[in-house]
């Protein structure tokens, strides 16, 4: 099975969690968007959906699937997303694509995070085979990368991409992530970080994952 059929194969499988008559969160990234192509099969059962990215609500609204504003909404019933990396406790490394800040705030406000994936993301350890990207205010980033430098990482600025917010990407490599919860919470205290894509805290609550023998469940 190809990478994007494991993708595909996921996708199928999150629809099982969006509960009728809800709104919920979707995601960014290319497993996402499987999602969301699948998700068009039940436009008409649900609400409607509060996206992570620009990208993500024009994917949305192209299906003709209501994309709705967080501040106008409640919780939402389900957060449903990609991974770079996912460990065995589903914590997660996010922001390949750069959404990482939306997607956190989203996933926050879901009552479930459902994390899609195939089973190459999943991982003994965050950070051994991607980097960890950090959003930071444009005129925060060298200061900010002497920082992540201190804590042992070696920052590279993505150049010529701007997120959503209007912000900048530090990838940061060679951070030895034992304890993500206190790494998240030790990058998020720099002045001048707006997020870092380390899902610790908030991470996910089920993990499927896309395999040549079908669809792994991982739950929390
Ligand atoms: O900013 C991007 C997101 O965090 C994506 O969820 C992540 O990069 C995974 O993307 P993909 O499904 O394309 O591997």
């Amino acid at each position: 099975m190809t990478p994007e059929e494991k993708k595909q194969q996921v996708a199928k499988a999150a629809l099982k969690y969006v509960e009728p008559n809800t709104v919920i969160g979707v995601g960014t990234g290319s497993t996402a968007n499987c999602f969301i192509d699948e998700l068009a099969k039940l436009k008409f059962q649900i609400e409607g959906a509060v996206a992570s990215s620009q990208a993500t609500a024009d994917r949305l609204k192209s299906h003709g699937i209501p994309v709705l504003n967080l501040n106008g909404v409640g919780e939402l019933s389900v957060y449903v997303d990609g991974a770079d990396e996912a460990n065995h406790h589903l914590q997660l490394i996010k922001g390949g694509g750069g959404a990482l800040t939306r997607e956190k705030i989203v996933a926050a406000a879901s009552a479930k995070f459902v994390c899609i994936a195939d089973e190459s993301k999943l991982v003994e350890q965050l950070g051994t085979k991607f980097y960890l990207p950090v959003e930071v205010i444009p005129m925060a980033r060298s200061f900010v990368a002497r920082q992540i430098v201190k804590l042992g990482g070696n920052p590279m600025w993505r150049e010529n991409f701007i997120t959503d917010n209007g912000n900048m990407i530090l990838d940061v490599y060679n951070l030895n992530i034992i304890e993500p919860l206190k790494l998240e919470t030790a990058i998020n205290s720099i002045v001048g970080v707006v997020e870092n894509g380390l899902f610790a805290h908030r991470h996910a609550d089920v993990l499927l994952l896309g395999t040549d023998n079908g669809v792994k469940e991982l739950m929390i």
